[in-house]
């Protein structure tokens, strides 16, 4: 008699999902780097990557400034909320959110249950300096930018600090985040 089981011969032998079926999900202020390392990071792990800001702009057919001008904040938010729980239920995945989702107690709720979150770090200086790029955040065009992500600074880092993983960035490049951050996964694998 054979020890095996009757179905074993036909069984398709599947690997398990990486990372539990979840998804990594990185939240952070603006400028922390959740849209260009979580590319980076995808790539790294082989995972699709996605980028929630670039899903509600293709939802809506307008950019994230026309969405503010012409529809105001309250209706982005409602946007990235229905947004991020679609994607969230794509399984495996790097997925970058804008750095408001998080406030969101139903998408945090949502994040805690189907994704590993990861809080991307950095100073007001280094935030600043990289936010500087490219003029596309509606929340900082104002006469003091820099006034307003100190205030996102202090309301924000103790609802972020929630997240499963903390990951400071500096001035280094990004493949050494990258490179700190798949250490920091490894125990979620
Ligand atoms: N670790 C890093 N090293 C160097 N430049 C970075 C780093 N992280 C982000 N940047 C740069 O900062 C800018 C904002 O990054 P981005 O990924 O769009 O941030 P977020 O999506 O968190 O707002 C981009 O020009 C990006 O290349
Ligand atoms: O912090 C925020 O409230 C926002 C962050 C932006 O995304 P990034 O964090 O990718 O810049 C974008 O969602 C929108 O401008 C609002
Ligand atoms: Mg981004």
């Amino acid at each position: 008699m054979s020890s095996h089981s009757p179905h074993s011969a036909t069984a398709t032998p599947t690997a398990p999902a990486p990372y539990g079926g979840k998804a990594i999900v990185l939240v952070g202020l603006m400028g922390a780097g959740k849209t260009t390392v979580g590319r980076r990071l995808a790539q790294r792990l082989d995972l699709p990557f996605v980028d929630a800001d670039a899903e509600v702009e293709a939802a809506a057919g307008l950019t994230i400034l026309e969405i503010f001008e012409r529809h105001g904040e309250p209706a982005f938010r409602d946007g990235e909320r229905k947004v991020i729980a679609r994607l969230l239920s794509n399984g495996p995945q790097v997925l970058a959110t804008g750095g408001g989702a998080f406030m969101d107690p139903e998408t945090r709720a949502r994040v805690a249950e189907e994704g590993i979150s990861v809080w991307l770090k950095a100073g007001l200086d280094v935030l600043m300096k990289r936010v500087g790029k490219r003029p596309t955040r509606p929340l900082l065009k104002a006469d003091n930018p820099r006034a307003i992500m100190e205030k996102l600074m202090a309301e924000r880092n103790p609802v972020y600090a929630e997240a499963d993983i903390a990951l400071e960035t500096g001035e280094g490049p990004h493949e050494e985040v990258v490179d700190r951050l798949v250490t920091l996964l490894e125990p979620y694998k």
